[in-house]
């Protein structure tokens, strides 16, 4: 593609030598990546600044960059204000507008956004239509699974990826759409067609500086719904109206708005919602229709995940039935709720739940049918939201008999002073402390007896913990088996 072509995307730039004749092969933002003839976009990064590769990228052969300052090359140079909203409009310009071929559902929220893209993409196959997905578990295309970085990957990726799916004629994506990513413009430009807010509560104020800077950061996706109209596109917005924050997401959007919920009068509701051991039914009432759900989720926070899910397949044209059938046969998500069982006579589930508001979510489930005794294994991330620690060792002991604080991703910080923020505030004495996690994992183990509960929480699907800045192999649920398989072998 000429160069000149590709810039048309920019609203205003300066270029420092004539490129009439230049030519480009590809994009990218990794010197490390370039490839001959590709655009190098520099981007300040949070840790290294971009324009100090560009050099690197010359001599790997970039046949030109963009830059926000000028930098030592002898190739031209193309000067704009913001080289990250530049990138975001050129990758867009590069591969076709892919989303406006692609019908695009983007969740955002604090709790529920992968539960919520799995559930949609079941129920899109139960319909038969070809899906991908982007979330913080994996991106799929149909059945291929790729690894990602991100919940919602930089934007040059991000079209790269969606030009790929046009490629292989996928109809409907469901993305997952992260604050930080609103925040930093990774899918500016994006079409959506559907746009669904979960919920909102306590995360990320490492990153957002006030909660209020939070929501207007969700709201982005929902200001940006329908900036390109299309009139064989329907628009909608589709928010929980049980959540208070729903109001001003509503507020944002010019596009026509569905809402869902249990206690308010919401557009889609679930009525009669029966929760126990087994799972959840409700009565799904939407305009003029309404059918009966069994399924096997368990918990209140299910049954809105399930009602966002539904709601913006009602909007993208599913039949009620096909919705009805793919919700009663989904069994869960990587990572949350899940069981460990080995024929133990307790429960053992591993769950994400890293906010305070989806671990009180979690435990009150749990709490709801235990019989016995409720473990709790929980930690928080190091270099993240401090404020959040004692809002979640609270949370912990209001509902768990024995809550064993543990790392879970202490990253750069010292794992015992995490720890310290958490437990500084605690009365009563059903806490522990074992800074090992395998260790921690180990003695809620040893400790549960027949129809106890051990909830681990924190990583859910992940597989890895992240100590001293380097990346060690663990996966909750591997190190639960084990430590089920030990001490129940031992006693039978
Ligand atoms: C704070 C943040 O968002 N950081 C993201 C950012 O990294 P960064 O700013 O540190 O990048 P950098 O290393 O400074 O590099 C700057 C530029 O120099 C380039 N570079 C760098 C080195 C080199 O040799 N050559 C070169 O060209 C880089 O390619 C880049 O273009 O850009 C990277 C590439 O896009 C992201 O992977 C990275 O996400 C990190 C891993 C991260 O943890 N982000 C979190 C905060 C995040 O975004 N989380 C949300 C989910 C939240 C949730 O709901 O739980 C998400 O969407 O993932």
């Amino acid at each position: 593609m000429k160069l000149t072509e590709i810039l048309d995307a920019l609203h205003f730039y300066r270029e420092t030598k004539e490129i009439e004749n230049v030519t480009i092969k590809g994009l990218e933002i990794d010197s490390r990546n370039v490839e001959q003839g590709d655009l190098f976009i520099c981007i300040e990064g949070f840790t290294v600044d971009g324009h100090l590769y560009a050099r690197q990228a010359e001599e790997q052969g970039a046949a030109a960059v963009i830059a926000e300052k000028p930098v030592d090359v002898s190739i031209p140079v193309i000067l704009v204000n913001d080289t990250t909203k530049a990138v975001a409009l050129l990758a867009n310009k590069f591969y076709d507008y892919p989303t406006e071929k692609l019908n695009v559902i983007g969740v955002t929220g604090t709790n529920g956004k992968t539960s919520v893209t799995y559930l949609l993409e079941a129920i899109f196959k139960e319909q038969r239509k070809k899906t991908g997905l982007i979330g913080t578990i994996q991106m799929k295309m149909e059945d291929d699974c790729f690894d990602v970085k991100n919940t919602t990957p930089d934007s040059l990726f991000l079209q790269r990826s969606f030009q790929q799916m046009v490629n292989r004629k996928i109809d409907t994506v469901f993305m997952e759409v992260s604050s930080h990513a609103l925040d930093l413009g990774r899918v500016y430009g994006c079409d959506f067609d559907i746009a669904v807010f979960t919920n909102l509560s306590q995360d990320h104020l490492d990153y957002h500086a006030s909660m209020g800077d939070y929501l207007h950061a969700k709201s982005l996706l929902f200001s940006q719904l329908g900036n390109r109209y299309d009139e064989k596109k329907p628009k909608f917005a589709v928010v929980n109206k049980d959540d208070p924050h729903s109001k001003m997401l509503i507020k944002s959007t010019s596009q026509p708005v569905i809402t869902y919920g249990i206690e308010q009068q919401a557009d889609i509701r679930a009525i009669d919602v029966k929760l126990d051991a087994n799972g959840s039914s409700f009565l799904l009432k939407t305009f003029n229709e309404e059918v009966h759900i069994t399924s096997k989720l368990m918990g209140n926070f299910s049954v809105y995940n399930m009602l966002a899910a539904a709601s913006a397949a009602i909007c993208a044209g599913i039949p009620l039935h096909t919705i009805k059938r793919a919700l009663e046969s989904t069994t869960g998500v990587s990572g949350r709720f899940e069981p460990v069982n080995l024929g133990q006579p307790f429960g053992v589930i591993v769950d994400y739940a890293h906010t305070p508001d989806s671990l009180e979510n979690v435990l009150e489930t749990i709490r709801s049918f235990v019989k016995r005794k409720v473990y709790v294994v929980v930690g928080c991330g190091g270099d993240r939201d401090k404020s959040k620690r004692p809002l979640m060792a609270d949370a912990a002991v209001k509902y768990a008999d024995l809550a064993i604080f543990t790392s879970d991703n202490p990253r750069t910080e010292e794992p015992q002073a995490i720890l310290n923020d958490m437990v500084a505030g605690l009365q009563g004495n059903n806490f522990q402390v074992i800074e090992n996690r395998k260790q921690a994992i180990d003695e809620a183990i040893r400790l549960a007896e027949e129809d106890d509960i051990v909830l681990i929480a924190g990583k859910g699907h992940e597989t890895y913990q992240l100590i001293n800045g380097e990346v060690h192999d663990f996966d909750d649920r591997i190190v639960a088996a084990n430590a089920i398989k030990f001490n129940w072998n031992k006693e039978n």
